[in-house]
This record gives structure tokens, sequence and C-alpha cells, in this order.
């Protein structure tokens, strides 16, 4: 949801802080948000460097589409995700526009302060419902990540910072394999309790159908208000929007979703990218949903990323769509 700049600029840390929080849970049924991860989800996994300058112009871009939160970079360390190694030159290179949040991840206090100091006002922190992905992603268990995340939220607290969470491996992990929901539940509470103001939700190898969703939401959305969470879906067997929309049953109206399906985890071999933001919101906006995104602006950023790639699409939506004569049916 926007938040009115006025609101955002003027207010004293603690004050934005709580009114941010309390602004972020009303979101209305018929409205729904998606936060982009294409800059981050999207190219962190990414073989070859791409310049800080293509990586500014493409949030840039996207900025230009109606998104009201674009995932930036991550403040994750250089040796693990080189991709991510130019963070604070992408931060600070991008135009910000008055209304749209730029998060970056940051999975401990020392990439929390790099983060500040490169002028973010939004961070994420990432944890994950099995600890043989958490192992491999953040080289520690899932428990002792959380205990990383209590200075992160504690310093953001302190800097007006609004701190989002994450959860990864929700239905299936690429080392363990099906996740309880009570595994699930017990990391999305720790998150809420410390006071992530949003959970997203993550099937990071994009193994989930609508029906390992039902059974983890029917536990998840028991624990955290459905207003408080979000879905983050890789498509690597095709279930993506299907999951989505699962979570719409649920009253969840945050969606993560990559520009054009880029991505993947680089600690999740085979994973592949998210569901296409073009995907989600075609399918939402035919549902009559609001994203407030322009699709046709959305499509061209879509064809520029993958051109400075070099590879087609992800996202059906894109390949299909012919300009001025498509229609949202
Ligand atoms: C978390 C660490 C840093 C722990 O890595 P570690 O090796 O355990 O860290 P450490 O505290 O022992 O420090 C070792 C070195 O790393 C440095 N260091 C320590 N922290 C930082 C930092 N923040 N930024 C930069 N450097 C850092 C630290 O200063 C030191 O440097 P040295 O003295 O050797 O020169 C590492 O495991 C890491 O960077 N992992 C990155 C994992 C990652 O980015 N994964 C992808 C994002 S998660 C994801 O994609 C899933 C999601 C969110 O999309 C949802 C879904 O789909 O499920």
């Amino acid at each position: 949801m926007l938040i009115p700049s006025c609101l955002a600029l003027k207010c004293q840390p603690l004050l934005r802080y709580s009114a941010i929080r309390l602004l972020s849970s009303k979101v209305s049924q018929d409205q729904v948000r998606i936060v982009e991860v294409g800059p981050r989800d999207g190219l962190q996994n990414e073989p070859k460097l791409l310049p800080a300058a293509v990586k500014i112009d493409l949030i840039d871009r996207l900025s230009e589409t109606g998104l009201q939160t674009i995932e930036a970079t991550s403040f994750v360390s250089a040796k693990w995700v080189p991709q991510m190694g130019d963070n604070t030159e992408v931060l600070r290179g991008i135009r910000r526009v008055p209304g749209i949040s730029y998060p970056v991840l940051t999975p401990n206090l020392k990439g929390f302060e790099s983060a500040l100091a490169a002028g973010a006002e939004e961070v994420a922190v990432f944890g994950a419902a099995s600890d043989a992905f958490s192992l491999k992603n953040v080289n520690c268990d899932a428990a002792a990540a959380i205990e990383r995340f209590k200075p992160v939220l504690a310093a953001a607290k302190q800097h007006g910072i609004r701190v989002r969470g994450y959860v990864s491996t929700i239905v299936g992990c690429p080392y363990e394999g099906a996740v309880s929901p009570k595994a699930v539940v017990k990391v999305v509470e720790a998150l809420h309790q410390m006071g992530c103001y949003e959970i997203s939700l993550g099937d990071t190898i994009g193994v989930g159908t609508p029906g390992s969703m039902r059974r983890m939401l029917d536990e998840v959305s028991r624990a955290v208000p459905a207003e408080q969470l979000a879905m983050h879906c890789h498509d690597t067997y095709g279930q993506a929007l299907s999951n989505i929309l699962t979570s719409l049953d649920y009253g969840i109206r945050v969606v993560d979703a990559s520009v054009s399906g880029l991505g993947g985890c680089p600690y999740a071999r085979g994973a592949s990218g998210n569901a296409a933001t073009e995907d989600v919101v075609y399918m939402l906006h035919g549902m009559g949903l609001k994203t407030g995104v322009n699709l046709d602006k959305l499509i061209e950023v879509g064809r520029f990323i993958c051109t400075e790639l070099g590879r087609p699409s992800e996202s059906n939506v894109n390949r299909a769509w012919k300009g001025p004569q498509s229609q949202q049916i």
C-alpha cells in the first residue's frame, strides 16, 4: 500500500515505524500489493556479473510501472552471492520515487549496518523452516538464524526502519524433502513476535500445490493474521499461479513476483524463478483485483531485462502480449 510521503519523511523514526505498521495492516480486499523481487531474487543467481548500471536502470524502469514495492538488492556476503556485491552502488544509484519502498535483504547486523549506510529505508530478514536449507543458505540452523535477526530488529526499530520477514522452504526443502506446517508456524511466529510487519512465505523450490499450500496455510493463518502474510512462489513445477490463487482464499493480499519470472536461489539447486510479475498481474486484473500496475509498461521492462540477459522471457503473458492490440480478458 502507498505510504503518504509526508508521513514517511516527516515523522520521528519511532512514530513513523508505528504508523507504517498500522497502515500496512490495512490493505483492502480488492487490492493486491505486488512485491517486485526481480532485481534481487531474480538476479542473485545470474552466473555472469551484470553491471550495476543495468540493475539501476531495471529498478528505475520498474519504478515507472505503478509498483509500490521493489526489492532492490541484498547486503549479504559477496563471497556467498557475488552478483549482489554491488549492493551499495545499486541502492545509492537508483532514483527513488516517493511512495515506493525499496527493501533490501539483511541476514545479520553487519548487513543491516551496511544497508543503513547505503540509505536503506526498509530491510528484510530471511529465515527458513528447514535446518538443512538454512545451513546451506546462511551457514547456521533455523533457530540460530532467528537469533541473528534480534539485533537487526532492535537496530531497525531505533532507526525507524521497517522489517519484513521471509520464511523459506514452506512446503518442501531441497535437502530434507517435505516440510511440516508446524515447522513453518514456528518460524512465522518468531518473526511476527520480534516485530516483522509482514511475513513472506517462500516456496523456495516451487514444489507446492494448492493441496500442500492449503495444509500449510490452514495452520499459519491461525498463528498470524492473513493481512500480515505474503506469498512468494517459485514456479519450478508450474504451480505458482495456482498457489497464489489458493492464498487469496485465505485473505492474503500481498504477492511477491519477479519480472519475466527471473531468478532462483543460489542455495537451492534446480529452483526456477518466481512467479512472473506479468502473469500475476494479468491473473489478478482478470479477477477484478487492483494492483496499480500498468501491464503494458511492465511488459516493456520484462523485455528490456531479458534483452540485457540475452534470453527469452519466462512469462507466458509477456511472450503472448502483442502491444496495444492485446486485451485483458
Ligand atoms: C549470512 C552470511 C553472511 C553468513 O556467512 P558466515 O560465513 O557464517 O559469516 P561470518 O559471520 O562467519 O563472517 C564471515 C565473513 O563474512 C563477512 N560477512 C558477514 N556478514 C556479512 C554481510 N551481511 N555482508 C557482507 N559480509 C558479511 C564477515 O565480515 C567475514 O568476513 P571476513 O572476515 O572473512 O573477510 C552468509 O551465509 C551469506 O551471505 N549468505 C547469503 C545467502 C543468500 O543471500 N541467499 C539468497 C537469499 S535467500 C533467498 O533467496 C530465499 C528467498 C528470500 O528469496 C525466499 C525463498 O524463495 O524461499
